[in-house]
């Protein structure tokens, strides 16, 4: 048996990859810690979405949403493309199986921008690899400013946007974590903190690293 007193260069600690949700109500700015998060982290992935909905300006097909017609998430759905969709402000959005399944026992994380829904059916199905942080906004009435600033939908879109955000924070009790997105940086702090620990949470390690499968006789 070497010295396990040694360091060496293979400390690394092997894990499953985890299922990182953000929700909130519309307009809390999971897209922006999102982005955040993705320029921090070259080892979490962004789940696209498939949605309905018409692109916003600067949206683009394949990297913000994968953007289908009515009849493509249709024939979608029949096929069982989907790990779960959900209605969402009359139109429909989706998380496409791709190859999450194997990335997730390669380790690869994936980070998810989806709703309430969306985030029950994935509990439903992997409840081990899914972490789940609910973003809220400081007040109702900065909520409001936000999404007008952000001036990307129309004032009737943005009171229906209102209007469903109180039965959207009334899931709030049902995720693990809880941010207040006041100051952006201190919240994508916060996030991240919870990115880190979750990572090096015993349960999701799949071998012990070599020197203490030594220590441990095997
Ligand atoms: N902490 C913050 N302080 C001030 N403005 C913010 C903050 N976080 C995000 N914003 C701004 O608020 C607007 C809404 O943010 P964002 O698009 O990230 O929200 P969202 O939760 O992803 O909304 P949706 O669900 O509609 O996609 C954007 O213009 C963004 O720049
Ligand atoms: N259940 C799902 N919800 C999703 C998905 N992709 C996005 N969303 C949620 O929809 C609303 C509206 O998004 P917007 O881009 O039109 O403002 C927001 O709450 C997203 O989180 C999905 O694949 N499944």
């Amino acid at each position: 048996m070497g010295d396990p007193t040694e360091t060496t260069p293979s400390d690394k600690l092997h894990r499953r990859g985890l299922l990182f949700i953000l929700s909130s109500p519309s307009g809390a700015g999971k897209t922006t810690l999102s982005r955040k998060l993705l320029e921090r982290d070259p080892e979490i992935r962004l789940s696209v979405s498939a949605t309905t909905r018409p692109p916003r300006p600067g949206e683009e097909d394949g990297v913000h949403y994968h953007f289908v017609s009515d009849d493509d998430f249709d024939r979608m759905v029949e096929e069982d493309d989907f790990y779960e969709w959900a209605h969402v402000f009359g139109y429909r959005y989706g998380t496409p199986k791709g190859h999450i399944r194997e990335g997730l026992k390669n380790g690869q994380d994936y980070l998810f921008d989806i709703d309430w829904q969306g985030t029950q059916q994935l509990k439903q199905k992997d409840d081990q690899d899914v972490v789940t942080v609910f973003v809220l906004p400081p007040s109702l009435g900065e909520l409001r400013r936000r999404l007008e600033a952000r001036a990307q939908d129309s004032a009737e879109v943005i009171d229906s946007r209102m209007e469903r955000a109180r039965a959207e924070i009334s899931h709030w009790a049902e995720y693990d974590y809880v941010v207040i997105n006041d100051d952006v940086d201190e919240c994508f702090d916060r996030v991240c903190e919870v990115l880190d620990a979750e990572r090096m949470r015993r349960t999701r390690q799949t071998g012990l690293i070599p020197f203490v499968r030594e220590l441990m006789g095997g």
